[in-house]
């Protein structure tokens, strides 16, 4: 079952053409790599997806069954539509809680009213209880319950990108978008981002799609991938048949993928 689909996705800024004419289908359950060299277009793809960017041209269709597209979508509709992503540059309220920033991602679909949250109404209480609930759930499930009360900031490296994870997850996403996950991690901890990311999927039923230049991280953990270059979507396929795709192996990978 298709879960987002990109017609003819252009967005152009001035002269640079950052996407052209992409199109591309992406199924329930997948784990999609988005690869190219820097400039290629892939993170303007992620911002065109949430609606950070509007599209030049073509046309963005989230859930099918829904028929939900882009064309008058704002980001927090987007995130309605089931969409959350984490960013290249992490983007945590850095002086607030583990906790806080947890809580401040389930807060986008939050259920109660304007009237019940002013005159305090059970309705408010009962979905404040069960939200913060749920919050420690989801770091009991990070690993990070015993760093709640910790500020953001003074979380390692690779603390703070699982808690970008967890925070992105709150809102409860379809779909996560991941921005160069593995940048700045350690090998221990790319390699157990490998195994966090399988284990994500299949524990809140996600697709998920990344972006990322590690190349043993993307060829272990991805059933497809898609090749960016100028702008233009250059290939698509298994990682076997990427790691083989000599126009790839010559514009980004170098020899050293067929090792991989
Ligand atoms: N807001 C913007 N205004 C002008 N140009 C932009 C803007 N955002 C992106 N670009 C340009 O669009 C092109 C694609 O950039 P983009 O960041 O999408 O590439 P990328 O594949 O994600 O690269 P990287 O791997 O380095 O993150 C680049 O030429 C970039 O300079």
């Amino acid at each position: 079952m298709s879960v987002l689909k990109v017609n003819n996705l252009s967005k152009n800024f001035g002269g640079i053409k950052a996407v052209t004419e992409v199109s591309l289908n992406i199924e329930k359950g997948e784990i999609i790599g988005l690869i190219g060299p820097n400039g290629a277009g892939k993170t303007t793809l992620f911002n065109l997806l949430t609606g950070i960017y509007t599209p030049t041209s073509g046309e963005i269709i989230y859930d099918l069954d829904k028929k939900a597209y882009t064309k008058d979508l704002k980001p927090h509709k987007i995130t309605h539509y089931g969409i959350a992503r984490t960013f290249q540059n992490i983007r945590l309220f850095q002086n607030m809680t583990v906790l806080d920033n947890v809580l401040m991602g389930f807060h986008s679909g939050l259920k109660y009213s304007i009237v019940s949250t002013f005159f305090r109404l059970p309705s408010y209480y009962k979905t404040e209880k069960s939200t913060y609930d749920e919050a420690l759930e989801l770091l009991i499930k990070f690993n990070l319950l015993d760093k709640k009360n910790e500020l953001a900031k003074n979380l390692s490296y690779g603390d703070q990108r699982r808690l970008e994870i967890a925070r992105a997850l709150a809102a409860k996403p379809k779909i996560l978008l991941l921005d160069e996950p593995a940048a700045g991690m350690n090998p221990k901890e790319t390699k157990e981002l490998n195994f966090l990311i399988q284990w994500i999927r299949e524990t809140f039923d996600l697709t998920i799609i990344l972006i990322e230049h590690d190349m043993s991280l993307v060829m272990n953990i991805c059933e497809r991938i898609f090749v960016f270059d100028y702008g233009h979507l250059v290939a698509s396929g298994t990682p076997l048949e990427i790691q083989r795709n000599e126009r790839v192996i010559k514009a980004y990978l170098g020899e050293e993928a067929l090792q991989c």
